[in-house]
């Protein structure tokens, strides 16, 4: 008879966001796959020592443009194979070791090297010599996707990176940016890590994103807005929504900004007490005038009742 498969729940992986600025970095190979990796670790900022005989022309016009580049990464490229444990250059001092070369032999000798000194390594496509993967990603400005299909279907992975960056409003960006801001004007002005004023801080700020919604986020940029909420809603302990802020005492472009939010923006927060204070007053109206009409009805009764009598 058949043994039945042992059924095992697999296991996920820990999705960090490794920060790699001016982090060493060993990249060997010089194929497309070391030319996608090379995109990710140039925008972290990293310092990249790139070995391998042969480059793409892409990975050779990145080394070119990397000194113009705006993020303050470096590559050294060394055009020559890597030897693996024999080799000058010491998997140990590096953060994290990445190869993309056709060469088991020497992917599985890196592997080695890296788990006796305890540096993180991918061998691009060999699941059983990473101690991470890769994932499919994209960035729109400060915003950061990676799916990952823990390694089942990188190409799926890939098709449901491109639904959710389809669907991902351009707007986010600037909303991003202007929390931001505040959140970093907010610290400024009330600086200190931990205890109470940290914890108040946070509470403030959480409300803050639910009362004004993704898309609102984005007007505090605006440096008036800011001022209005800190002096208004801070200062005073209190959340102010976007419905209370002055409206015709801002510039018109910022008016606009809010009007054009208001079409669109239905991820309205939690905290969105304006329709819940119309559902509440439009109550009170209907309450108010049935009990009106009852004490009218009531009182014509009563008159009735009394010129019956008296007659
Ligand atoms: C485990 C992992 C380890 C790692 O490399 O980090 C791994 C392993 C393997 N990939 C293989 C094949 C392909 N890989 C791709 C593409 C990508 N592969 C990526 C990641 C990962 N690939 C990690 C798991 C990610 C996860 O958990 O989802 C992506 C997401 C990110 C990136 O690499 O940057 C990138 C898409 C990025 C983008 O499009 O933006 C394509 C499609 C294509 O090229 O378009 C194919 C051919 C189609 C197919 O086979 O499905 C094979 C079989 C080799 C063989 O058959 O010989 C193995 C080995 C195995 O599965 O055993
Ligand atoms: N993720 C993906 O989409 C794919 C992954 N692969 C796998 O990923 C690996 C890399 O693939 P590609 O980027 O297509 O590269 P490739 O196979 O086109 O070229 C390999 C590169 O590694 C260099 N190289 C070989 N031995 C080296 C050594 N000892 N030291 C330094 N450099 C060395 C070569 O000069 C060349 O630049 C391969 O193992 C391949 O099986 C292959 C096809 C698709």
């Amino acid at each position: 008879m058949e043994k039945p498969q042992e059924k095992s729940t697999p296991t996920s992986s820990l999705l960090l966001a490794f920060r790699l600025e001016s982090r060493p970095v060993l990249l060997i190979g010089g194929g497309p796959v070391s030319h996608s990796r090379l995109i990710h670790l140039i925008s972290c900022g990293s310092h990249i020592t790139l070995i391998s005989p042969t480059i793409t022309s892409e990975i050779s016009s990145l080394i070119s443009s990397s000194n113009s580049s705006p993020f303050p990464s470096k590559i050294t490229y060394l055009k020559r194979l890597y030897k693996g444990e024999s080799d000058d250059i010491k998997v140990k001092d590096f953060s994290i070791v990445l190869t993309a070369i056709d060469d088991p032999i020497i992917s599985k000798e890196t592997y080695e090297l890296c788990k006796f000194h305890r540096i993180p390594i991918n061998v691009a496509d060999v699941p059983d010599l990473c101690d991470f993967y890769f994932g499919a990603q994209f960035k729109k400005g400060l915003i950061q996707v990676m799916v990952s299909t823990s390694g089942k279907g990188p190409r799926v992975g890939a098709m449901i990176r491109d639904i959710i960056e389809d669907c991902l409003p351009e707007e986010l960006e600037s909303s991003v940016e202007g929390v931001g801001i505040l959140r970093k004007e907010l610290r400024e002005k009330v600086p200190g890590i931990g205890g109470d004023k940290s914890k108040k801080r946070m509470e403030w700020m959480k409300s803050i994103c639910d009362a004004w919604g993704l898309d609102n986020l984005k007007l505090f940029k605006e440096e008036k807005i800011r001022e209005w909420v800190f002096i208004n809603g801070w200062e005073k302990d209190r959340v102010v929504r976007p419905d209370q802020i002055p409206w015709n005492e801002m510039p018109e472009e910022i008016r606009i900004q809010y009007r054009k939010g208001m079409k669109k923006d239905k991820r309205v927060g939690k905290l969105d007490v304006g329709g819940t204070e119309m559902f509440f007053g439009l109550l009170g109206w209907v309450l108010g005038t049935a009990l009106g009409a009852l004490f009218m009805l009531g009182l014509a009764m009563l008159i009735s009742w009394y010129m019956s009598h008296k007659s």
